[in-house]
Formats: C-alpha cells, sequence, structure tokens
C-alpha cells in the first residue's frame, strides 16, 4: 500500500542536507551551497529526486508508487544488485539492493558539492538467498547542474563471487514520444521484447511503444533531448546500457504505475550484465554514473 505523506514533513525548498523523511520514509536530503538538490532513500539507498540549480526536478517518480518494507519503489535510482532482471539464479528480480534498508554512513557540504555515503552489508537475509559477504556503498553528490551516484561493490567474504549491478536511472521527461536519446550508434543490442540480438544503426534511440534494450558496451556518454533540455548521461566502470519504457500496454499492467506514466518517463541504466563483476576476497569495483543538465 503506497503511504501518504507525513504532514509534519519540512517543506523540500528549506531542507538543509541531513536526515529527513520523504514520504514517511527515513531519507537523506542533499542541498548543496549553489542550491542544487537531492533526496535519497534509505530504503533501497534509492535516489527519488534530483532538483538541480535553478532547475525543476529531473527525475520520474510514479504517484502510485509503493514506498516502505519489501516495496520497490517504481522510479528515481533503484539499486540493482547482485543480479539484473531474471539473469542468474537467483529468485529475485533484479537482486535484493532496492528492497532492503541501507544505512547513512555520512551526509555533508564540502566545498560546492553535497554529497552522501549509504551502505548496505550482507546479513542472514540475503546470505539465505546469496551466500556471499559483502557491501556496497552508494555516494551520491550534487553541485550546480550535476548528479553523481557512485556505486562500490566490496567482497568482505573469504571466497570469491561473481555479481551484476545498475543503477537503474528513471528519467523524468515531458513527453518521451519527443525525446531522443544519442550516441549508441553502431552498438550491439539485445533487444529483450523480441529476444534478438540487433545493431543500432541510427544515432537515434526514440520510444513510441514498449522498448527494452541492453546494449553491450556502450559508449560513457549519451545525450537525451527533448524541447528545452538537453541531458548528458556520463558513466565510468558500467559497460554497458540499459534503455526501458514499458510502452502503453505493459504500463497498463504495472500496478504502481498510472495508465500515462510511460509518457514521462525514459529509463537509461548504466549496468554491468554482459561481463560479470567478478571480486576476490578484500577486492572492490565502482561504477558511476553522471546527470549534467545543460544550462
Ligand atoms: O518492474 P521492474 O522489476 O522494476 O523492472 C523494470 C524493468 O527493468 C529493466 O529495465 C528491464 O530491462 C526490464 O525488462 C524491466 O521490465
Amino acid at each position: 500500500m503506497p503511504t501518504m505523506s507525513s504532514s509534519n514533513e519540512q517543506p523540500r525548498a528549506f531542507r538543509p542536507t541531513g536526515p529527513c523523511e520523504f514520504n514517511g520514509q527515513p531519507a537523506v536530503h542533499l542541498r548543496s551551497p549553489g542550491g542544487a538538490q537531492a533526496t535519497v532513500l534509505l530504503h533501497g539507498g534509492h535516489v527519488v529526486s534530483w532538483i538541480p540549480a535553478g532547475a525543476e526536478e529531473q527525475l520520474f517518480l510514479s504517484p502510485a508508487t509503493a514506498f516502505g518494507e519489501g516495496a520497490a519503489v517504481r522510479g528515481g535510482v533503484p539499486v540493482i544488485f547482485p543480479q539484473f532482471n531474471l539473469r542468474g539464479t537467483l529468485p529475485v528480480k533484479h537482486g535484493f539492493a532496492r528492497n532492503r534498508a541501507w544505512t547513512l554512513d555520512q551526509a555533508q557540504v564540502r566545498g560546492e558539492h553535497a554529497f552522501a555515503v549509504l551502505r548496505l552489508e550482507d546479513d542472514d537475509a540475503t546470505r539465505a538467498i546469496w551466500p556471499h559477504a559483502f557491501a556496497l556503498e552508494l555516494t551520491v553528490s550534487v553541485d550546480a547542474g550535476r548528479l553523481d551516484m557512485e556505486l562500490a561493490v566490496i567482497n568482505r567474504g573469504d571466497a570469491p563471487f561473481e555479481c551484476a549491478a545498475a543503477l537503474h536511472t528513471y528519467l523524468g521527461v515531458g513527453d518521451v514520444r519527443r525525446a531522443q536519446l544519442e550516441g549508441l550508434i553502431n552498438r550491439t543490442y539485445l533487444d529483450a521484447v523480441t529476444d534478438e540480438t540487433r545493431e543500432q544503426w541510427i544515432d537515434v534511440v526514440t520510444v513510441a511503444q514498449e522498448l527494452d534494450r541492453i546494449y553491450w558496451n556502450a559508449p560513457d556518454q549519451l545525450l537525451l533531448r527533448e524541447p528545452g533540455r538537453r541531458l548528458t548521461i556520463a558513466s565510468q566502470g558500467f559497460e554497458d546500457v540499459v534503455v526501458w519504457n514499458p510502452g502503453p500496454e505493459k504500463c497498463a499492467t504495472l500496478p504502481d504505475m498510472p495508465a500515462d506514466g510511460w509518457l514521462g518517463m525514459l529509463c537509461v541504466e548504466a549496468a554491468q550484465i554482459g561481463t560479470p563483476i567478478h571480486l576476490h576476497p578484500g577486492d572492490e569495483w565502482a561504477g558511476m554514473q553522471t546527470l549534467i543538465l545543460a544550462s
């Protein structure tokens, strides 16, 4: 059941950097000295809002999403770990990181940035379905027109493990049918709708119906264009990019989306799927996605 906003929440326009509540859930708010803001739920280590300085909300968050224990929030930036979709042995789609309570390590303003570090470690419940000792560290930072999200995976155990990871970013758009994603030309992708491997022959990806693609070894910089907006989507460490929109028919079957919700979103996900992350005991892997709004 979706929970409603609690009336004693501080209006977002005045929230400083530090712990807060978002829709009744524990969260951390970031505010840079220049006025850029982001909000991250402790549940899932889930970025639910990013407002660059002097601009509007850039992320999509479904008005019908559930919040709270066990929920997978629809929108924002779900953290996908240790499995992407059902591509692996776990029975849980997209793994368990998005469904669990993370802890807040720190939230600070430093120079022009405001940043927070959140952490998730293995426990009895995670080891019951994935028998490895791990830590995830998510660092979220805002500065002017820029959002950086870095996900680190650490092997805390005494045996190697393999995993996948992704930052499943839901970008908000005015009308997805008028949005263009540029930069994927000549890349090979798996079309997950038809289960076929294809080549991207033109430079622009547009959405008119369900679109679900994993681009392998994607470039580290893409551009989202729509009327009045240019947003650069950069990544480091993540080799793949997933582009997803449910389209009208699939959207109508999603209980946590309004029927026309697909028009207002485009997922551009920084992902490590094709070549699994392989970590020896004590090793660490990190990947970053950066969003930059052109002024
Ligand atoms: O509904 P969810 O479990 O959040 O998954 C939402 C979507 O995530 C990714 O983008 C996958 O490529 C899609 O196949 C999936 O439908």
